[in-house]
Protein backbone atom coordinates (compact mmCIF):
# COMPACT_ATOMS: atom_id res chain seq x y z
CA UNK A 1 0.00 0.00 0.00
CA UNK A 2 1.31 3.43 -1.05
CA UNK A 3 -0.01 6.81 0.72
CA UNK A 4 0.18 10.97 -0.24
CA UNK A 5 -0.86 13.34 1.39
CA UNK A 6 -3.20 16.41 1.08
CA UNK A 7 -2.24 19.17 2.50
CA UNK A 8 -5.01 22.11 2.83
CA UNK A 9 -5.06 24.53 5.02
CA UNK A 10 -6.99 23.37 7.90
CA UNK A 11 -6.89 20.04 7.80
CA UNK A 12 -4.40 17.53 6.35
CA UNK A 13 -5.05 13.58 5.87
CA UNK A 14 -3.47 10.69 4.47
CA UNK A 15 -4.56 8.76 0.51
CA UNK A 16 -3.86 5.60 0.60
CA UNK A 17 -3.65 3.40 -2.76
CA UNK A 18 -3.53 -0.70 -2.41
CA UNK A 19 -4.85 -3.44 -4.35
CA UNK A 20 -7.53 -4.83 -2.61
CA UNK A 21 -7.25 -2.91 1.00
CA UNK A 22 -10.85 -2.54 1.02
CA UNK A 23 -10.62 -5.20 3.34
CA UNK A 24 -8.63 -2.62 5.72
CA UNK A 25 -10.80 0.00 5.51
CA UNK A 26 -12.05 -0.74 9.74
CA UNK A 27 -8.82 -0.49 10.80
CA UNK A 28 -7.52 2.44 8.25
CA UNK A 29 -10.99 4.59 8.78
CA UNK A 30 -10.26 4.08 13.02
CA UNK A 31 -6.75 5.23 12.78
CA UNK A 32 -7.97 8.75 11.40
CA UNK A 33 -11.05 8.83 13.39
CA UNK A 34 -10.35 7.95 16.49
CA UNK A 35 -12.77 6.75 19.11
CA UNK A 36 -15.88 6.81 16.22
CA UNK A 37 -18.51 4.03 17.65
CA UNK A 38 -20.69 4.62 14.58
CA UNK A 39 -20.29 4.38 10.76
CA UNK A 40 -22.63 5.04 8.06
CA UNK A 41 -21.56 4.09 4.84
CA UNK A 42 -23.00 5.15 1.60
CA UNK A 43 -22.84 3.42 -1.75
CA UNK A 44 -25.00 3.12 -5.10
CA UNK A 45 -26.69 0.35 -6.25
CA UNK A 46 -24.04 -1.34 -9.14
CA UNK A 47 -21.13 -0.55 -6.50
CA UNK A 48 -22.85 -2.46 -3.36
CA UNK A 49 -23.76 -5.84 -4.57
CA UNK A 50 -19.76 -5.82 -5.39
CA UNK A 51 -17.71 -4.31 -2.41
CA UNK A 52 -20.49 -3.63 0.24
CA UNK A 53 -19.95 -6.43 2.56
CA UNK A 54 -16.29 -6.30 2.89
CA UNK A 55 -16.24 -3.21 3.77
CA UNK A 56 -18.36 -4.39 6.11
CA UNK A 57 -16.74 -6.98 7.65
CA UNK A 58 -13.36 -4.62 7.77
CA UNK A 59 -15.04 -3.12 10.69
CA UNK A 60 -14.28 -4.44 14.44
CA UNK A 61 -17.35 -5.45 16.09
CA UNK A 62 -17.81 -2.55 18.66
CA UNK A 63 -18.32 -0.59 16.08
CA UNK A 64 -22.00 -0.48 14.44
CA UNK A 65 -22.43 0.20 10.97
CA UNK A 66 -25.13 1.56 9.16
CA UNK A 67 -25.36 0.97 5.21
CA UNK A 68 -27.44 2.86 2.62
CA UNK A 69 -27.49 2.29 -1.13
CA UNK A 70 -28.80 5.06 -3.70
CA UNK A 71 -29.76 4.08 -7.53
CA UNK A 72 -26.66 3.86 -9.68
CA UNK A 73 -26.01 7.30 -11.60
CA UNK A 74 -25.71 11.34 -11.52
CA UNK A 75 -29.60 11.83 -10.99
CA UNK A 76 -28.82 10.84 -7.59
CA UNK A 77 -26.75 13.95 -7.02
CA UNK A 78 -30.28 15.38 -6.04
CA UNK A 79 -32.30 16.80 -3.24
CA UNK A 80 -34.16 13.93 -2.78
CA UNK A 81 -31.86 11.51 -2.19
CA UNK A 82 -29.93 14.15 -0.26
CA UNK A 83 -32.38 14.34 2.28
CA UNK A 84 -33.13 10.79 2.34
CA UNK A 85 -29.83 10.33 3.46
CA UNK A 86 -29.91 12.86 5.99
CA UNK A 87 -33.34 11.22 6.99
CA UNK A 88 -31.85 7.99 7.79
CA UNK A 89 -28.66 9.81 9.85
CA UNK A 90 -30.78 11.02 12.00
CA UNK A 91 -32.55 7.65 12.84
CA UNK A 92 -29.52 5.79 12.88
CA UNK A 93 -28.40 8.44 15.80
CA UNK A 94 -25.43 9.50 14.65
CA UNK A 95 -23.18 12.15 16.65
CA UNK A 96 -20.45 14.25 15.77
CA UNK A 97 -17.81 11.39 16.24
CA UNK A 98 -19.82 9.17 13.77
CA UNK A 99 -18.07 8.35 10.21
CA UNK A 100 -19.44 8.69 7.09
CA UNK A 101 -18.47 6.56 4.61
CA UNK A 102 -18.65 7.16 1.05
CA UNK A 103 -18.42 3.96 -1.30
CA UNK A 104 -18.83 4.54 -5.01
CA UNK A 105 -17.72 7.14 -7.50
CA UNK A 106 -17.72 11.01 -7.68
CA UNK A 107 -21.75 10.89 -6.91
CA UNK A 108 -21.91 8.76 -4.03
CA UNK A 109 -18.59 10.83 -2.78
CA UNK A 110 -20.00 14.21 -3.91
CA UNK A 111 -23.36 13.25 -2.00
CA UNK A 112 -22.14 11.84 1.06
CA UNK A 113 -19.81 14.68 1.60
CA UNK A 114 -22.15 16.92 1.49
CA UNK A 115 -24.35 14.92 3.85
CA UNK A 116 -21.76 14.49 5.99
CA UNK A 117 -20.83 18.10 5.65
CA UNK A 118 -24.44 19.68 6.49
CA UNK A 119 -25.41 17.20 9.41
CA UNK A 120 -25.07 18.88 12.49
CA UNK A 121 -22.49 21.28 10.74
CA UNK A 122 -20.46 18.46 9.91
CA UNK A 123 -19.03 15.45 11.12
CA UNK A 124 -16.12 13.21 9.81
CA UNK A 125 -16.56 11.41 6.27
CA UNK A 126 -14.10 8.95 4.71
CA UNK A 127 -14.30 8.46 0.99
CA UNK A 128 -13.31 5.21 -0.63
CA UNK A 129 -13.73 6.01 -4.06
CA UNK A 130 -14.38 2.98 -6.70
CA UNK A 131 -13.66 4.81 -9.96
CA UNK A 132 -11.19 6.10 -12.24
CA UNK A 133 -12.74 9.23 -12.06
CA UNK A 134 -13.22 9.53 -8.45
CA UNK A 135 -8.91 9.91 -8.20
CA UNK A 136 -10.10 13.77 -8.91
CA UNK A 137 -13.71 14.07 -7.00
CA UNK A 138 -12.50 12.01 -3.88
CA UNK A 139 -9.31 14.37 -3.19
CA UNK A 140 -9.71 18.08 -2.39
CA UNK A 141 -12.91 18.27 0.15
CA UNK A 142 -15.66 19.68 -2.86
CA UNK A 143 -19.17 17.91 -1.64
CA UNK A 144 -22.34 19.19 -3.37
CA UNK A 145 -25.59 18.15 -5.81
CA UNK A 146 -27.19 19.34 -8.62
CA UNK A 147 -30.26 21.33 -9.07
CA UNK A 148 -32.28 20.95 -12.03
CA UNK A 149 -31.13 24.99 -13.28
CA UNK A 150 -26.97 23.83 -12.93
CA UNK A 151 -24.46 21.37 -11.56
CA UNK A 152 -23.20 21.24 -8.26
CA UNK A 153 -25.01 24.36 -7.55
CA UNK A 154 -25.52 23.20 -3.74
CA UNK A 155 -22.81 22.17 -2.04
CA UNK A 156 -19.80 23.15 0.35
CA UNK A 157 -16.02 22.46 1.30
CA UNK A 158 -16.02 19.49 3.44
CA UNK A 159 -12.49 17.62 3.39
CA UNK A 160 -12.53 13.54 4.23
CA UNK A 161 -10.49 12.72 7.26
CA UNK A 162 -8.72 9.76 4.35
CA UNK A 163 -9.39 8.57 1.18
CA UNK A 164 -8.95 4.87 0.88
CA UNK A 165 -8.48 3.71 -2.59
CA UNK A 166 -8.88 0.15 -3.30
CA UNK A 167 -7.40 0.27 -7.36
CA UNK A 168 -8.57 -3.22 -7.37
CA UNK A 169 -11.95 -2.17 -7.51
CA UNK A 170 -11.59 -0.60 -10.78
CA UNK A 171 -11.48 -3.89 -13.08
CA UNK A 172 -15.36 -4.24 -12.40
CA UNK A 173 -15.56 -0.63 -14.43
CA UNK A 174 -17.37 -0.35 -17.66
CA UNK A 175 -14.92 1.17 -20.52
CA UNK A 176 -16.98 3.98 -20.43
CA UNK A 177 -16.03 5.25 -17.14
CA UNK A 178 -12.43 4.50 -17.94
CA UNK A 179 -12.80 7.06 -20.85
CA UNK A 180 -14.47 9.58 -18.54
CA UNK A 181 -11.82 9.05 -15.33
CA UNK A 182 -8.75 9.44 -18.24
CA UNK A 183 -10.46 12.84 -18.82
CA UNK A 184 -9.72 14.19 -15.28
CA UNK A 185 -6.23 12.75 -15.66
CA UNK A 186 -5.59 14.70 -19.00
CA UNK A 187 -6.57 17.97 -17.57
CA UNK A 188 -4.87 17.53 -14.35
CA UNK A 189 -1.42 17.17 -17.64
CA UNK A 190 -2.69 19.68 -19.22
CA UNK A 191 -3.46 22.33 -16.53
CA UNK A 192 -0.27 21.99 -14.46
CA UNK A 193 1.93 18.86 -15.72
CA UNK A 194 3.53 19.28 -19.27
CA UNK A 195 5.81 16.42 -19.19
CA UNK A 196 2.65 14.00 -17.62
CA UNK A 197 1.46 15.08 -20.86
CA UNK A 198 3.73 14.48 -23.27
CA UNK A 199 3.93 10.90 -22.04
CA UNK A 200 0.27 10.57 -22.02
CA UNK A 201 0.10 11.46 -25.73
CA UNK A 202 3.02 9.28 -26.26
CA UNK A 203 1.54 6.43 -24.29
CA UNK A 204 -2.30 6.50 -23.75
CA UNK A 205 -3.94 6.22 -27.15
CA UNK A 206 -6.94 3.21 -26.27
CA UNK A 207 -8.97 2.27 -23.23
CA UNK A 208 -6.68 -0.82 -23.15
CA UNK A 209 -3.72 1.52 -22.64
CA UNK A 210 -5.92 3.60 -20.00
CA UNK A 211 -6.37 0.48 -17.95
CA UNK A 212 -2.32 -1.09 -17.77
CA UNK A 213 -1.38 2.44 -16.69
CA UNK A 214 -4.24 3.09 -14.46
CA UNK A 215 -2.55 3.36 -11.21
CA UNK A 216 0.48 4.78 -12.31
CA UNK A 217 -1.02 7.32 -13.48
CA UNK A 218 -3.77 8.05 -10.98
CA UNK A 219 -0.95 8.44 -8.65
CA UNK A 220 0.66 11.30 -10.66
CA UNK A 221 -2.79 12.80 -10.91
CA UNK A 222 -3.86 12.82 -7.39
CA UNK A 223 -0.43 14.65 -6.65
CA UNK A 224 -1.22 17.50 -9.04
CA UNK A 225 -4.59 18.04 -7.45
CA UNK A 226 -3.54 17.91 -4.13
CA UNK A 227 -0.51 20.48 -5.01
CA UNK A 228 -3.67 23.26 -6.26
CA UNK A 229 -5.54 22.22 -3.16
CA UNK A 230 -3.06 23.00 -0.42
CA UNK A 231 -2.15 26.26 -2.54
CA UNK A 232 -5.58 27.30 -2.96
CA UNK A 233 -8.03 25.05 -0.79
CA UNK A 234 -11.46 27.72 -1.11
CA UNK A 235 -11.31 28.49 -5.14
CA UNK A 236 -9.97 32.29 -4.30
CA UNK A 237 -7.36 31.49 -7.39
CA UNK A 238 -5.05 28.76 -8.33
CA UNK A 239 -7.59 26.05 -7.59
CA UNK A 240 -10.24 27.50 -10.63
CA UNK A 241 -7.67 25.81 -12.92
CA UNK A 242 -9.08 22.61 -12.10
CA UNK A 243 -12.10 23.66 -14.03
CA UNK A 244 -9.92 23.10 -16.94
CA UNK A 245 -13.27 22.39 -19.72
CA UNK A 246 -15.35 22.33 -17.00
CA UNK A 247 -17.80 25.81 -18.21
CA UNK A 248 -18.61 23.74 -21.41
CA UNK A 249 -19.00 20.58 -19.85
CA UNK A 250 -20.77 21.50 -17.14
CA UNK A 251 -23.26 23.00 -19.48
CA UNK A 252 -23.21 20.05 -21.44
CA UNK A 253 -24.48 17.37 -18.58
CA UNK A 254 -27.32 19.88 -17.23
CA UNK A 255 -28.75 20.78 -20.86
CA UNK A 256 -28.44 16.88 -22.06
CA UNK A 257 -30.30 16.09 -19.18
CA UNK A 258 -27.60 14.85 -16.05
CA UNK A 259 -26.54 10.92 -17.05
CA UNK A 260 -26.44 11.53 -20.57
CA UNK A 261 -22.83 12.48 -20.87
CA UNK A 262 -20.66 10.99 -18.26
CA UNK A 263 -18.77 13.81 -16.37
CA UNK A 264 -15.08 13.12 -17.87
CA UNK A 265 -16.95 13.02 -21.16
CA UNK A 266 -18.48 16.60 -21.24
CA UNK A 267 -15.12 17.71 -19.82
CA UNK A 268 -12.98 15.97 -22.39
CA UNK A 269 -15.28 18.00 -25.40
CA UNK A 270 -14.86 21.35 -22.71
CA UNK A 271 -11.45 21.02 -22.78
CA UNK A 272 -10.79 20.71 -26.78
CA UNK A 273 -13.55 24.17 -26.96
CA UNK A 274 -11.19 26.03 -24.50
CA UNK A 275 -8.18 25.00 -26.78
CA UNK A 276 -9.97 26.63 -29.72
CA UNK A 277 -11.45 29.53 -27.36
CA UNK A 278 -7.77 30.13 -26.52
CA UNK A 279 -6.47 29.98 -30.10
CA UNK A 280 -9.08 32.24 -31.36
CA UNK A 281 -8.12 34.98 -28.84
CA UNK A 282 -4.47 34.82 -29.96
CA UNK A 283 -3.35 33.76 -26.15
CA UNK A 284 -2.37 29.98 -27.69
CA UNK A 285 -0.94 27.86 -30.92
CA UNK A 286 -3.12 24.74 -30.18
CA UNK A 287 -3.10 21.90 -33.02
CA UNK A 288 -6.06 21.02 -32.53
CA UNK A 289 -6.57 18.85 -34.99
CA UNK A 290 -4.16 16.89 -33.30
CA UNK A 291 -5.60 17.25 -30.00
CA UNK A 292 -9.00 16.08 -31.86
CA UNK A 293 -7.56 13.25 -32.68
CA UNK A 294 -5.95 11.91 -29.40
CA UNK A 295 -9.83 12.51 -27.77
CA UNK A 296 -11.00 10.51 -30.60
CA UNK A 297 -9.03 7.50 -30.72
CA UNK A 298 -10.21 6.77 -26.97
CA UNK A 299 -13.43 7.28 -27.98
CA UNK A 300 -14.64 10.65 -26.70
CA UNK A 301 -18.33 11.44 -27.89
CA UNK A 302 -17.55 15.05 -29.52
CA UNK A 303 -21.14 15.24 -31.46
CA UNK A 304 -23.02 17.37 -29.72
CA UNK A 305 -25.46 18.04 -32.74
CA UNK A 306 -28.78 17.79 -30.25
CA UNK A 307 -27.96 20.98 -28.27
CA UNK A 308 -28.21 24.21 -29.31
CA UNK A 309 -25.53 26.86 -29.06
CA UNK A 310 -28.02 28.82 -27.57
CA UNK A 311 -29.15 26.30 -24.85
CA UNK A 312 -25.38 25.72 -23.69
CA UNK A 313 -24.39 29.71 -23.83
CA UNK A 314 -27.76 29.79 -21.20
CA UNK A 315 -26.51 27.04 -18.94
CA UNK A 316 -23.20 28.01 -19.15
CA UNK A 317 -23.91 31.95 -17.88
CA UNK A 318 -24.62 30.00 -14.47
CA UNK A 319 -20.90 28.94 -14.29
CA UNK A 320 -19.51 29.68 -10.75
CA UNK A 321 -16.94 31.19 -12.65
CA UNK A 322 -18.72 33.73 -14.66
CA UNK A 323 -19.38 37.38 -12.46
CA UNK A 324 -21.38 39.97 -13.24
CA UNK A 325 -22.57 38.08 -16.26
CA UNK A 326 -19.76 37.77 -17.59
CA UNK A 327 -17.87 34.60 -18.88
CA UNK A 328 -14.87 33.50 -16.99
CA UNK A 329 -12.86 30.79 -18.59
CA UNK A 330 -9.85 29.01 -18.21
CA UNK A 331 -7.53 29.12 -21.15
CA UNK A 332 -4.46 26.32 -20.93
CA UNK A 333 -1.72 28.45 -23.05
CA UNK A 334 0.72 25.77 -23.35
CA UNK A 335 1.02 22.40 -21.55
CA UNK A 336 1.12 22.86 -18.24
CA UNK A 337 0.23 27.16 -18.50
CA UNK A 338 -2.86 28.09 -17.41
CA UNK A 339 -4.79 31.51 -16.79
CA UNK A 340 -8.60 32.31 -16.74
CA UNK A 341 -9.55 35.27 -19.06
CA UNK A 342 -13.28 36.99 -19.69
CA UNK A 343 -14.57 36.37 -22.78
CA UNK A 344 -17.71 38.06 -24.32
CA UNK A 345 -20.92 36.61 -24.85
CA UNK A 346 -20.55 36.99 -28.97
CA UNK A 347 -17.10 34.98 -29.08
CA UNK A 348 -18.37 32.46 -27.12
CA UNK A 349 -21.81 32.04 -28.93
CA UNK A 350 -19.66 31.96 -32.16
CA UNK A 351 -17.23 29.69 -31.84
CA UNK A 352 -20.09 27.06 -29.77
CA UNK A 353 -21.79 27.01 -33.04
CA UNK A 354 -18.59 26.04 -35.15
CA UNK A 355 -17.85 23.50 -32.44
CA UNK A 356 -21.00 21.64 -32.50
CA UNK A 357 -20.35 22.34 -36.12
CA UNK A 358 -17.58 20.61 -36.55
CA UNK A 359 -18.34 18.17 -33.56
CA UNK A 360 -19.55 16.09 -37.01
CA UNK A 361 -16.67 16.06 -38.85
CA UNK A 362 -12.62 15.03 -37.99
CA UNK A 363 -11.28 18.52 -38.27
N1 LIG B 1 -15.89 16.83 -5.90
C1 LIG B 1 -15.04 16.94 -6.91
O1 LIG B 1 -13.96 17.53 -6.81
C2 LIG B 1 -15.39 16.30 -8.22
C3 LIG B 1 -14.40 16.11 -9.18
C4 LIG B 1 -14.74 15.50 -10.37
C5 LIG B 1 -16.04 15.04 -10.57
N2 LIG B 1 -16.96 15.22 -9.61
C6 LIG B 1 -18.32 14.68 -9.78
O2 LIG B 1 -18.20 13.27 -9.83
C7 LIG B 1 -19.32 12.76 -10.55
C8 LIG B 1 -18.86 11.72 -11.55
O3 LIG B 1 -18.21 10.69 -10.86
P1 LIG B 1 -18.03 9.25 -11.52
O4 LIG B 1 -17.59 9.40 -12.91
O5 LIG B 1 -17.25 8.42 -10.57
O6 LIG B 1 -19.54 8.77 -11.64
P2 LIG B 1 -20.44 7.74 -10.82
O7 LIG B 1 -20.22 7.87 -9.38
O8 LIG B 1 -21.81 7.90 -11.34
O9 LIG B 1 -19.87 6.33 -11.29
C9 LIG B 1 -19.95 6.01 -12.66
C10 LIG B 1 -20.72 4.69 -12.87
O10 LIG B 1 -19.87 3.60 -12.52
C11 LIG B 1 -20.51 2.76 -11.55
N3 LIG B 1 -19.43 2.25 -10.72
C12 LIG B 1 -18.73 2.91 -9.80
N4 LIG B 1 -17.72 2.16 -9.35
C13 LIG B 1 -17.79 0.98 -9.98
C14 LIG B 1 -17.00 -0.19 -9.95
N5 LIG B 1 -15.90 -0.28 -9.21
N6 LIG B 1 -17.38 -1.22 -10.72
C15 LIG B 1 -18.47 -1.12 -11.54
N7 LIG B 1 -19.24 -0.02 -11.62
C16 LIG B 1 -18.89 1.03 -10.86
C17 LIG B 1 -21.52 3.65 -10.88
O11 LIG B 1 -22.56 2.91 -10.32
C18 LIG B 1 -21.97 4.53 -12.04
O12 LIG B 1 -22.93 3.85 -12.80
C19 LIG B 1 -20.00 13.92 -11.20
O13 LIG B 1 -21.17 14.23 -10.49
C20 LIG B 1 -19.00 15.04 -11.06
O14 LIG B 1 -19.61 16.29 -11.00
C21 LIG B 1 -16.67 15.82 -8.44
O1 LIG C 1 -11.68 20.20 -7.30
C1 LIG C 1 -11.92 21.15 -8.05
O2 LIG C 1 -11.75 22.32 -7.70
C2 LIG C 1 -12.48 20.93 -9.39
O3 LIG C 1 -12.87 21.86 -10.05
C3 LIG C 1 -12.52 19.51 -9.89
C4 LIG C 1 -13.53 19.27 -10.97
O4 LIG C 1 -13.04 18.17 -11.73
C5 LIG C 1 -14.90 18.88 -10.44
O5 LIG C 1 -15.71 18.46 -11.51
C6 LIG C 1 -15.61 19.88 -9.57
O6 LIG C 1 -16.71 19.30 -8.95
C7 LIG C 1 -16.10 21.08 -10.33
O7 LIG C 1 -16.39 22.05 -9.40
P1 LIG C 1 -17.40 23.24 -9.58
O8 LIG C 1 -17.04 24.15 -8.47
O9 LIG C 1 -17.17 23.84 -10.94
O10 LIG C 1 -18.76 22.68 -9.45
ZN1 LIG D 1 -14.53 17.44 -13.05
Amino acid sequence: MEQLFVNASLSSYPVYIGEGIRSRTGELLLSEAKGADKVFVITDSAVGPLYLEDVVQSFPDHVEIFTFTVESGEASKSFAEYERILTAMLESGLDRKSVVTALGGGVVGDLAGFAAATYMRGIPFVQMPTTLLAHDSSVGGKTGINHPLGKNMIGAFHQPSAVIYDVEMLQTLPDKEWRSGFAEMMKHAYIKDASFLEWLQRHITTIEDVKTSAVSMLKRSIQVKADVVALDERETGVRAHLNFGHTLGHAVENTAGYGKWAHGEAVAAGMLFAMQLSNEEGLSAWDTKKEKEWLLSLGYPLVMTELSADSLLRAMKKDKKTSAGVFTFVLVTEPGETITKQIPDETVHRLLESFIERGRSDD
